[in-house]
């Protein structure tokens, strides 16, 4: 059998197969500086996407992963999405001068719930501008979402410039699931980024995430996914 996603013919990811979809993320408040570089080098080890810390970190992981294949990124807004957008933008533009080449802001998930679109959508655009040639990944924190709200959200992500939307934090209760993935995917298309995160644990969660559309996976237990075991990460 053939995989759908990598063409692997024994029908499973070789482990660096799967790793290049991976964000090996570690967002935990207690990590530590060697804690951050151990998973710079895991990654670069691994060719991971990228490593995805908090934004204090960014100039460490763009100096740790300098010269391997690994993407510098943080997050902004984190975990609650609750900052303003001049603060979001002003936290993007410390992490691109950090060096990060994507950074990973949460939704104002308030402002979704206000039904305040245009605050929602001032909010994404002041981190693109902000974030100049950094990708930029919108967190929509589907778990807190109507499956209205996440599509409405997902075209504004769009018009914006958003590079990527994607699922979880990784914070609230709910992470990723096959159903969000495709509905995020039905709606942005093939030509914007979907990221799956939050509560990915196994080999068959993460693959079930790219079947579902896919094509970043954001990992606190990355690692152990490649090898095939069960990772107990997480927050
Ligand atoms: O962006 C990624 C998430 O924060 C990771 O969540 P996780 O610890 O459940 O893998």
């Amino acid at each position: 059998m053939q995989c759908e996603c990598c063409g692997d013919e024994a029908g499973r990811f070789a482990p660096e197969s799967l790793a290049r979809y991976i964000d090996h993320t570690l967002l935990k408040p207690e990590a530590a500086v060697s804690d951050i570089e151990r998973v710079c080098d895991e990654a670069a080890a691994h060719h991971f996407a990228s490593v995805c810390v908090n934004p204090s970190y960014a100039a460490l992981v763009a100096k740790r992963l300098r010269g391997s294949s690994v993407t510098p990124c943080c997050v902004i807004g984190f975990p609650f999405g609750t900052h303003t957008p001049e603060a979001k933008a002003a936290e993007t533009a410390q992490a691109v001068a950090d060096g990060v080449m994507e950074v990973d802001m949460v939704l104002n998930v308030g402002a979704v719930k206000s039904g305040d679109w245009g605050l929602v959508e001032r909010d994404i655009m002041a981190v693109v501008k902000a974030a100049g040639n950094a990708g930029v990944k919108v967190i929509l924190e589907t778990c807190l979402l109507t499956d209205e709200e996440k599509v409405h959200a997902c075209e504004i992500a769009k018009r914006s410039g958003a590079s990527f939307v994607k699922t979880s934090t990784g914070y609230s209760v709910g992470g990723a699931t096959p159903h969000d993935v495709a509905l995020m995917r039905k709606t942005v298309g093939p030509g914007m980024g979907v990221k799956a995160s939050g509560g990915i644990r196994t080999y068959e969660d993460a693959v079930a995430m790219l079947q579902a559309g896919a094509n970043r996976l954001g990992c606190s237990a990355g690692i152990k996914i490649i090898e095939g075991k069960t990772g107990t990460e997480g927050y």
